[in-house]
């Protein structure tokens, strides 16, 4: 006799109330289930896979103990927030995630009030959490706060920053030290050490037993409640651990895929505890997908890819990546010079270091994900007479801020900045989107600042960096491929604060910063076919600005056009400024500045980003016309 089709918990679980009433052996097909329809969702999205099936079981356990959204879950960088978003009634919508229009790959609290806290950037979520507990202990509306973060996470100072507030405040709540003994890349550092130490000295704990002992032999809650759950805490705990002298109660390890002691735990604590805890949990990044499992690198972040085989399906492509161009560049002007060293913030691969690593490993940094802490080692690094390379992402040197204006820029220390994904990023949206770095670093005394048009000018980028030794100099690129440009054979210093003209034309001018250049130069075709070629020209420098050649263009045009990726605030922001001290607007001087838009652009592809920004080929051409005063048909 066949049998009935059995019908997946999962259909039945739309938010987290409906997991309530399930049984511990209902919560343990669900987690199966969720696991599957995260491998089946990210195959046809591709995104952040290997850290969202590492925390299934996490997860259902905390949705199924905990009650969200009074109570505060709170994802460190957000990235395996896929399992959660799919308990929290997003299920119909997995699919559309990091799509336009469709779910972030990161909590999101405009996107669902179970996302507490927005992220997307590392180590916030224990600052995040002590701040709904303190809002909660002064009467706001608000349950426990959870905060889980990853062994990658936690080497972020902001992470330690909260250990010791939270620490000293000593009120309940919840960190959960997620610890898959991987970052992007392997983790580094003495914390990664000191937590392998922890589990390797004292055995997983089996708590299922204890914890159910410890409640039912306790008293009514209410009868010296809290030092007796105080007290069978401690039994759970392991004294002497570098949180508990933070002042947390440390448990574990535990098992952070055995569903059954997960729940068991996080009942107890829900029901027992007062003050800060820290729960101590061992998982495996990819768990239960073997490709993600055996490669927790590539696992990380994936493009779509076949469930069978774990078969990638990427676009191939016509040219090399910026990243790959920055790191033989490098690679070939540290051979030259033995005082060139590299450093990065927990993204060897992401800059291309790893390939710099192999090469010259005595010469590389991985510093961890300590943004603030890298910059200033660099700052270091250059006082003591080497050529610090420091490469960190445009969105997270948003981190190292004041040690760029305090360590390096006031000391005037030369520190080559090396800012990849610089401008707008694709499906990782707002929080990963370099915008502001032309801005907050061309504002600085003494900073040299370069954008590179295509790969080829990149080279001669990174040799210009190297050669250049009065003070700070930072080049950008961009994330993706180049132009397919032909490449030189070696990179030649530029000369500072020079640009250069790339084609002759008349009436109007377009003053290029970085990529955006070979949108303009088809835009000046299309102009071309109108007989209204413009003149076009790749500033190179921000800082300092060509004033000749800028003076020049105007001298020459009825208008100028700046053009860069990034915030207002940048390039076109310090021409406007020179251009006002010359007096040239006096004269009612017609010019234009096109940069992103003051708002913060959602995840999509980077081409409906560009769309968005109006930054495109024919943004640039309808700017032109407009200046011209030559009517067009609007374009929807
Ligand atoms: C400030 C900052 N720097 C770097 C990153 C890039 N990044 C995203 S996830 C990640 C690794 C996080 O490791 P871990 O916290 O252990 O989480 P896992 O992926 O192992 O689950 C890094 C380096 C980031 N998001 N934010
Ligand atoms: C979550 C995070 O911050 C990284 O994983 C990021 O998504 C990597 O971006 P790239 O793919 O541009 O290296
Ligand atoms: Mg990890």
């Amino acid at each position: 006799m066949s049998q009935p089709p059995v019908t997946p918990i999962l259909d039945r679980v739309r938010l987290p109330s409906d997991m309530k009433g399930l049984s511990d052996r209902d919560l343990h097909r669900l987690a199966d289930e969720l696991r599957a329809e995260t491998i089946s969702a990210v195959s046809v999205t591709g995104g952040h896979l290997g850290a969202g099936l590492g925390v299934v079981e996490l997860t259902v356990a905390l949705h199924a103990v905990f009650d969200c959204p009074r109570d505060k879950i709170i994802w460190d960088v957000g990235h395996q927030c896929y399992p959660h978003k799919i308990l929290t009634g997003r299920r119909d919508r997995i699919r559309t995630l990091r799509t336009r229009g469709g779910l972030s790959g990161f909590t999101k609290r405009s996107e669902s009030p179970y996302d507490a806290f927005g992220a997307g950037h590392s180590s916030t979520s224990i600052s995040a959490a002590l701040g709904f507990t303190m809002a909660r202990e002064l009467g706001s509306e608000c349950g426990d706060a959870i905060a889980v973060i990853g062994d990658g996470a936690m080497t972020g100072g902001m992470a330690f920053e909260a250990l010791n507030h939270g620490g000293h405040l000593g009120k309940r709540m919840f960190v959960i030290l997620n610890d898959n003994e991987m970052s992007i890349s392997p983790p580094v550092g003495a914390l990664s050490s000191y937590l392998t130490r922890l589990y390797a000295e004292a055995p997983m704990q089996d708590l299922k037993a204890m914890a159910k002992g410890a409640v039912s032999l306790l008293p009514e809650p209410f009868q010296e409640g809290a030092r007796r759950a105080k007290e069978m805490l401690k039994g759970m705990t392991i004294g002497g651990t570098l949180f508990e002298e933070l002042g947390f109660d440390y448990v574990g390890p535990v098992d952070g895929h055995d569903l059954e002691t997960l729940l068991h735990l996080f009942r107890t604590l829900k029901t027992r505890a007062t003050g800060p805890v820290l729960i101590h949990a061992l998982t495996k990044k990819g768990k239960g997908y073997a490709p993600a499992e055996n490669r927790p690198d590539r696992g990380h972040a994936t493009a779509r890819f076949d469930v069978l085989t774990g078969a990638q399906v990427k676009a191939a492509s016509n040219a090399p990546s910026y990243t790959k161009v920055f790191a033989e560049s490098l690679i070939d002007q540290a051979s030259r010079d033995e005082k060139i060293v590299a450093v990065t913030a927990a993204m060897p691969e992401g800059t291309g270091l790893n390939l710099f690593a192999e090469r010259f490993p005595r010469r590389c940094f991985d510093v961890g994900i300590a943004e603030q802490h890298g910059v200033t080692f660099s700052a270091g690094l250059a006082a003591g007479g080497m050529k610090p390379f420091c490469a960190i992402y445009s969105t997270f040197l948003q981190r190292g801020y004041d040690q760029i204006v305090h360590d390096v820029a006031i000391q005037r220390l030369p520190v080559r900045f090396a800012i990849d994904r610089a401008g707008l990023v694709g499906a990782d949206g707002a929080t990963h989107a370099g915008a502001f770095d032309i801005g907050f670093m061309a504002n600085l005394p003494g900073m040299v600042v370069m954008a590179a048009a295509d790969e080829a000018d990149l080279v001669h980028m990174v040799a210009t960096a190297a050669a250049h030794d009065e003070g700070p100099i930072a080049f950008r690129y961009p994330r993706g491929e180049g132009m397919g440009v032909d490449m030189p054979t070696q990179g030649v210093p530029l000369e500072i604060g020079k640009g250069r003209i790339i084609s002759e034309g008349a009436r109007v001018a377009i003053l290029s910063f970085g990529t955006r250049l070979a949108e303009v130069l088809k835009a000046r075709e299309a102009l071309a076919a109108r007989g209204l070629a413009p003149t076009v020209a790749d500033a190179r420098f921000a800082k300092p600005l060509d004033k000749d050649l800028i003076l020049r263009l105007v001298a020459e045009h009825e208008a100028l056009i700046c053009i860069e990726e990034g915030a207002v605030g940048g390039f076109g922001s310090h021409v406007a400024q020179f251009l006002s001290e010359q007096g040239v607007f006096d004269r009612g001087y017609k010019f234009r500045s096109m940069v992103l838009p003051d708002t913060f652009i959602d995840h999509a592809n980077p081409e409906d980003m560009y769309a968005v920004a109006r930054m495109n080929a024919a943004d640039i051409e309808a700017k032109v016309l407009d200046l011209l005063g030559v009517a067009v048909a609007k374009r929807a």
